[in-house]
């Protein structure tokens, strides 16, 4: 006898939604609150590359930490392939994250970092060094399974921060402007290999950054938040750009300069306002 698992096909579920979320802290002089994000819904489907955009301080990682799970949100609900996420200190564990500061322990060598994750999970060692050496070499670093990540350059580093993330084969990849420290050749070198990665095994991605250019040439789709207080989308872009993108290419596109001068025109002055706030404090 066969069970149907679910009546709902999957495609229709997002793999993550976030509805009204609204995120207070206490504010910085101690004597209120502070609402840094209101009523904000964010949805990623299946498969999708969703970019969040917005001006500095507005309220991106936060939007991050609430759906990976690491800050409850004072109201709103979160929602991970259909099933409401509890808040109760454990994470979204259908994730995996990606941030600014790569999260590579530096006592053990790539080989080693690129397995710790199966290895906490059980995994046996000869196994999780056969599927780690498969990793590396999808990143462009067999060869270097034995060096130290102080030994490795910083686009290597990320390389090898990025196989960590996905030997994991998480469904949904969080990226909180992972290529920010990186220079511009290198930081375009990663984005296509990240593009690479994704094409061949669509996940779905929530990428935080504050570069309009980057968002628009590695996204489906972008979403543009206000400055704070009170942060919430003013836009919502869908990137039909064709797809394979080489992302230093498809800046010359025309469509892609018509895409930033739209969200530009709308992103423009939230930028001003969080640039004024910021000198002001
Ligand atoms: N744990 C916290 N306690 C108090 N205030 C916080 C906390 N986390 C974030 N904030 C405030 O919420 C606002 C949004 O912060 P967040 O880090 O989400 O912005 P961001 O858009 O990611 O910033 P950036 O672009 O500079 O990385 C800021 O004003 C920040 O000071």
């Amino acid at each position: 006898m066969t069970i149907p698992v679910s009546h709902t096909p999957a495609s229709h579920t997002p793999a993550l939604a976030l509805r009204d979320i609204t995120c207070r802290f206490p504010s910085p002089d101690g004597q209120g609150t502070y609402t840094a994000v209101a009523d904000t819904t964010l949805v990623v489907e299946a498969g999708e590359f969703v970019s969040v955009v917005g001006p500095t301080g507005c309220g991106k990682s936060t939007l991050l930490n609430v759906a990976a799970g690491l800050l409850a949100p004072s109201s709103g609900t979160v929602e991970v392939f259909g099933q409401p996420m509890a808040f109760d200190g454990s994470v979204n564990r259908r994730a995996g994250y990606m941030f600014q500061t790569d999260a590579l322990m530096p006592w053990r060598n790539a080989i080693g970092n690129v397995v710790a994750g199966l290895e906490f999970r059980g995994v046996a060692r000869a196994e999780a060094v056969e599927r780690g050496q498969e990793w590396l070499r999808r990143v462009g670093l067999s060869g270097f399974g034995d060096r130290y990540p102080h030994q490795l350059s910083g686009g290597m580093r990320k390389r090898l921060a990025l196989a960590q993330t996905l030997i994991l084969d998480p469904d949904i990849l969080l990226m909180d402007e992972p290529f920010s420290a990186l220079d511009v050749q290198t930081r375009q070198l990663m984005e296509n290999e990240l593009l690479a990665l994704w094409a061949a095994n669509r996940k779905s991605v929530l990428f935080i950054t504050h570069d309009l250019e980057e968002a628009i040439a590695l996204s489906d789709r972008v979403v543009a938040l206000s400055a704070g207080p009170g942060t919430h989308p003013i836009g919502d872009f869908v990137i039909d750009l064709p797809r394979p993108r080489d992302v230093s290419e498809i800046r010359m596109d025309p469509g892609f300069l018509a895409f930033h001068k739209d969200i530009w025109n709308v992103m423009r002055e939230e930028v001003l306002k969080a640039y004024a706030r910021q000198r002001a404090a």
